[in-house]
């Protein structure tokens, strides 16, 4: 018969815990043993330091877990405990032992985040400072913090940090600072170290589609918590990148594009904020009512398994353009830096198999990762770094059927409606046209919840875009940034 054998030990000496004698062990795979208690220090110790004589630890475990291996899932919280070598020597032994078995780990010494007091619920500066401060402390990571001061500041930073000073870039926000940083780096000159600096995001916007996605992916609950053990922890995981072009000017997208319904109910219940977040299901029952379509033409490179979907076509291929003059320096600011920066995926984008399908739509959805907030599981089946967008598109539906699929959302059931095409693509053309109901009106199109392009007639058509309401390309590159991710 087998029999379970301790784990080896990497270092074990009598201790002193609460005045007792016992004997602690630290064993080769990581954990903290001593009477009938054990830790295990990658998912629960955060660091520790020296008082006199003793050595506190100080870990974060779930509520109702105890200190003790596993425990179920609750409420992270944070905990000390203190133990005292018997010597001076030893002390120092211990001490070595630890940080020897914490440095293995990979975790991120110095991390620079940002923080946006603007967004979501204004509660950033309060989440930083309950959860993200004293965490990153308790871990000894070193810590540099900004705050946002306005829009596009998350994005001349990213253009300008230096780099090499940090392990980490943290976002205390929605995502759109996570939007942000990824188009700043993508414009470096030294894009293609730049890139490669890993993120993390600590939910506190409005929009928390990252966060969730990445911590549903590990089925933890989306807290500030959660998220800042996850980044404390090091784990990295890849994400596609998607690029979105039209002539010279282009925009990064790690989350979603909406044109169509979705976009609507995301941006113009803007109108709404005051109602929190219940805008959005208020106006989502507004437009379904008075629901529009929109004529116009998508053209995609299905994934391997999805052919069956359109009709084949082929494009014309459209490198060059001209880039959009601006009054306001906006998006000059936009472009900037373009020329010496990532270019988008290097794809022969004509001489891959194009399927089309023609308008009009209710709407058309791209999404990167499964979650577009923390109550919308837009693709249930998106993967981080498949090198695949999920198309969600909706051509035809009764109101009735429309308000069934929106129920669904939380729990990505609308995918199986016999009305929606859901489907994996590795490049897209999207040739948005007027409604039918009203050529005289254009639509919107949302990408990673902000307003990249606004036709004609449209709620917010005098603000300055940075895309034209016209034909844009997409294509998709496998893996390009890194996140911080749950274990
Ligand atoms: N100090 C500031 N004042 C105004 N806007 C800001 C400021 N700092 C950042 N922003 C803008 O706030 C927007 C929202 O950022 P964030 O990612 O935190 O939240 P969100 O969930 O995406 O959006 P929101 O909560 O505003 O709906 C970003 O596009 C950013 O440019």
């Amino acid at each position: 018969m087998e029999q379970s054998r301790a784990p080896e030990a990497l270092f074990s000496d009598r201790v002193k815990i609460n005045g007792v004698v016992t004997l602690m062990t630290l064993t080769v795979n990581g954990q903290l043993r001593w009477s009938d208690r054990c830790l295990v220090v990658e998912k629960e110790i955060l660091g520790f330091v020296v008082n006199g004589s003793k050595i506190k630890i100080r870990t974060i475990v779930e509520t109702g877990a105890g200190i003790c291996c596993g425990g179920n899932k609750g409420a992270l919280v944070r905990k000390n405990f203190t133990f005292e070598p018997l010597s001076d020597d030893l002390l120092r032994l211990w001490c070595d032992n630890l940080q020897n078995y914490i440095d293995s780990l990979g975790r991120p010494k110095r991390l620079f985040v940002l923080v946006n007091p603007y967004g979501g619920k204004r509660s950033a500066s309060k989440i930083f400072l309950d959860f993200v401060k004293p965490l990153l402390e308790d871990a000894n990571i070193e810590i540099t913090v900004q705050e946002t001061q306005y829009r596009l500041h998350a994005k001349e930073i990213a253009l300008s940090l230096e780099l090499p000073k940090y392990d980490g870039i943290v976002c205390v926000s929605g995502d759109g600072i996570l939007v942000e940083v990824i188009n700043g780096l993508l414009e470096r000159g030294d894009w293609k170290t730049a890139i490669t600096m890993p993120l993390g995001v600590v939910p506190a916007g409005t929009g928390n589609g990252m966060a969730k996605s990445l911590l549903d992916s590990a089925s933890e609950p989306c807290t500030p918590a959660n998220a800042v053990l996850s980044i404390i922890q090091g784990h990295r995981r890849s994400l596609d990148v998607a690029t979105i072009s039209q002539g010279q000017t282009k925009f990064f997208s790690v989350l979603m594009l909406a044109w169509g319904l979705v976009g609507d109910i995301d941006i113009e219940s803007e109108k709404y904020r005051w109602m929190g977040s219940a805008r959005i299901d208020f106006y989502a029952i507004q437009r379904i009512f008075c629901l529009r379509k929109y004529n116009g033409c998508i053209k995609f490179v299905p994934a391997p398994g999805y052919e069956a979907c359109g009709e084949v076509t082929s494009i014309e291929c459209e490198s060059t353009g001209e880039v959009i003059p601006s009054e306001d320096g906006t998006d000059k600011l936009l472009i900037n830096g373009q020329q010496n920066g990532y270019q988008g995926a290097d794809i022969d984008m004509k001489n891959l198999n194009w399927r089309k399908v023609d308008g009009p739509f209710v709407s058309i959805w791209l999404h990167n990762v499964p979650w577009g907030g923390e109550d919308t599981m837009a693709a249930p089946d998106a993967k981080f770094s498949d090198g695949y967008l999920d198309l969600i598109m909706v051509k035809d539906c009764t109101r009735l059927g429309l308000l069934r699929l929106m129920t669904e959302l939380n729990n990505g059931g609308h995918v199986k409606s016999p009305h929606v095409q859901y489907l994996k693509v590795k490049a897209f053309i999207l040739e948005p046209g007027p409604r039918n109901d009203d050529p005289s009106k254009e639509g919107i199109i949302d990408v990673d919840g902000e307003l990249l392009a606004s036709g004609k007639g449209t709620y917010r058509c005098d603000q300055k875009t940075l895309l034209a309401y016209e034909k844009l390309h997409i294509n998709v590159e496998q893996g390009l940034a890194t996140l911080f991710c749950p274990i």
